[in-house]
């Protein structure tokens, strides 16, 4: 908190060069939820490693840090989540009718069996003790940050061919008591993890039918919520020059 100290600590913030910001960008706009492609060949460690620690670098509320990754390899254990991802697939199936039930059915949502490793990424509600500075009026917000760790961690895998599918068809509690979390502590992500040779160009949702992008053009709003949903074309040509949207 020294001046000093606070001066010496910064560094230049110059834009990157362009193949940088193309990387960057790269990995935002061909970065894949992964269901199916997993290979079967182990994580190299010093991969896994740099994954966590840009999970780790993830922005948090009053710098809470909140997370925790419980690495999952064993095919017992694995198998038990998958048993539970079946009961719960199969309640939410049954929210659905007819043709829809059937495409919900035939879509492929989870890759907990084939992705040599899991990750369960989870949120430390108490960690910062009684005072989180932001966190006072938006009690939340430390879930947001631990959201913020998992995306780093799928942009940094996609730079590392590591394919990534997070997994939220489950009951909570029981994914909870399997892993024996403490009170506390929620569930944030279970992620599957590992190589991949080949990623779908668009979602996969997209592809298959189940739902459409949505314009960019239709997201942005200016000042304030609009009374009547309008389209504004304020961001039309930015969108149209930028090949990697799909
Ligand atoms: C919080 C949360 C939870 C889930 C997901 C994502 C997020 C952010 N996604 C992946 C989701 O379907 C996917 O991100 C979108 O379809 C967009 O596709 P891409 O990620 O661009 O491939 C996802 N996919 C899946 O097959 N089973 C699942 O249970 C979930 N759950």
């Amino acid at each position: 908190m020294q001046p000093n100290t606070e001066s010496r600590a910064l560094a230049a913030a110059s834009p990157f060069s362009s193949d940088e910001r193309n990387a960057v960008y790269r990995a935002i706009h061909t970065r894949r939820d992964v269901r199916n492609e997993f290979l079967p060949d182990p994580i190299d460690p010093d991969i896994l490693a740099r994954l966590l620690e840009a999970a780790h670098a993830a922005p948090s509320v009053g710098y809470m840090q909140p997370w925790n990754f419980i690495l999952v390899e064993d095919e017992a254990n694995r198998r038990a989540v998958h048993n539970l991802f079946s009961k719960a697939n199969i309640e939410a199936a049954d929210r659905l009718v007819g043709q829809q039930r059937l495409d919900y059915l035939a879509l492929k949502l989870e890759g907990i069996l084939k992705a040599p490793i899991n990750i369960v990424v989870t949120c430390d509600r108490k960690r910062g003790g009684d005072f989180v500075l932001g966190r006072t009026h938006n009690p939340e917000m430390d879930l947001y940050s631990t959201v913020c760790a998992v995306q780093n961690f799928w942009l940094a895998a996609r730079a590392e061919g590591i394919g990534v599918g997070w997994v939220s068809i489950y009951d909570d509690e029981a994914l909870k008591a399997h892993f024996g979390l403490p009170d506390g502590v929620e569930i944030i992500a279970y992620l599957c993890v590992g190589k991949v040779d080949q990623l779908y160009q668009r979602p996969e949702l997209q592809v298959k039918g189940w739902r459409d992008k949505i314009p960019l053009e239709k997201l942005i709003f200016r000042e304030r919520w609009p009374e009547q949903s309008h389209v504004l074309g304020f961001y039309r040509e930015i969108a149209c020059k930028n090949p990697a949207r799909g």
